[in-house]
C-alpha cells in the first residue's frame, strides 16, 4: 500500500532545478512491528501553510519530527530546497537544522524545568556558541515579538502559564529565524486570546520571512483561516505488518 499524501515538487525536476522548500519523500516509519507512515510525500513551499489532518494515530506528529530532522526515517527522506539532508539532530549541521523549528502542543513537555525563560529562549543560540551579549540581545527581542515582559523572563516553567510558557516556546523556535516552522497542535492547549496571538506572531513571522508553514490540527476553523492548502493523511495502516509475520 502506499500512502501518498502529496505532491512533492521539492525534487530536482527534469530540468534540474530543485524547488525551494521543505519536503518529505516516500517517507517510511515504524515503530516496532507497527507501520505509522508508508511511503509519505508533503512539500512546504515558501511563505505557504500547509495544512495537515488525519484521525488520531494517523502519524501526523511522527511526520512533523522527521520533517524537523528529529526522527531518522526507516525508509525515504527529508530536503531542503532539493537537497537530501542526511542524519538527524545535532547530525545535521547548524547551518542545516537551524532552518527548520517545530512548536509543540505541550510546551510543559517541551522545557527543561531548570531553565529560566531567558534561558530557555536563548538555548537554541547557545548550542550554536553564540557570544553572550549576542544572545542576551536576541533573546530580549525575541520576547518582545511574542509579548513576554522581563519580570517573566526571570522564572522557571513551574511559574509561568501554560500561554506564557508556549509564548517562550515560540521565542525559543523562531530564535534562528528559521525558513520552516512546523506547528504541532500547537495552539490547542491554550485559551482563545493566547491562541490568537500565538497565531499572530506565527503569521507576521511568515509573511516578513516567506517562512513555509507546517500547522497540524484537529481543528477546522483554524485550516480554514489559516492554510494556503490542505493535505490529509489517511488512518494508520492497522493491519499491514501482521502480514510480515
Ligand atoms: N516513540 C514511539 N514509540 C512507539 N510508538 C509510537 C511512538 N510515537 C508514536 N507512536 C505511535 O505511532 C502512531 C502515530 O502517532 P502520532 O503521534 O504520530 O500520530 P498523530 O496523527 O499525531 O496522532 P494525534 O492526532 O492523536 O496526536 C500512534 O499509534 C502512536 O501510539
Amino acid at each position: 500500500m502506499t500512502s501518498t499524501v502529496d505532491d512533492p515538487t521539492g525534487t530536482a525536476g527534469p530540468g534540474g532545478v530543485a524547488s525551494p522548500g521543505l519536503a518529505a519523500h516516500q517517507v517510511t516509519v515504524r515503530y516496532g512491528r507497527h507501520r505509522v507512515l508508508d511511503r509519505v510525500d508533503l512539500h512546504v513551499a515558501p511563505g505557504e501553510t500547509v495544512g495537515l489532518r488525519g484521525p488520531s494515530g494517523s502519524g501526523k506528529s511522527t511526520l512533523a519530527r522527521v520533517l524537523a530532522l528529529l526522527h531518522a526515517p526507516d525508509g525515504g527522506r527529508v530536503t531542503l530546497d532539493g537537497r537530501p539532508v542526511g542524519g538527524v539532530r545535532y547530525r545535521v549541521p547548524a547551518a542545516v537544522r537551524t532552518r527548520v523549528a517545530i512548536l509543540f502542543q505541550s510546551p510543559r513537555a517541551a522545557s527543561d524545568p531548570r531553565l529560566s525563560l531567558a534561558d530557555l529562549i536563548a538555548a537554541p543560540l547557545r548550542a550554536v556558541g553564540t557570544p553572550t551579549a549576542q544572545a542576551t540581545a536576541r533573546t530580549a527581542e525575541l520576547a518582545d515579538l511574542v509579548g513576554l515582559t522581563p519580570d517573566l523572563l526571570t522564572r522557571r516553567p513551574h511559574a509561568v502559564s501554560d500561554g506564557q510558557l508556549q509564548r517562550a516556546c515560540l521565542a525559543r523556535a523562531l530564535a534562528h529565524r528559521p525558513d520552516h516552522l512546523l506547528c504541532d497542535e500547537a495552539t490547542a492547549m491554550l485559551d482563545a486570546s493566547t491562541q490568537a496571538h500565538v497565531a499572530a506572531v506565527v503569521t507576521d513571522y511568515q509573511r516578513r520571512h516567506s517562512a513555509g508553514v507546517l500547522l497540524i490540527t484537529h481543528d477546522p476553523a483554524l485550516l480554514a483561516r489559516w492554510a494556503t492548502r490542505v493535505v490529509d493523511l489517511p488512518g494508520p495502516p492497522a493491519a499491514l505488518d501482521h502480514r510480515a509475520k
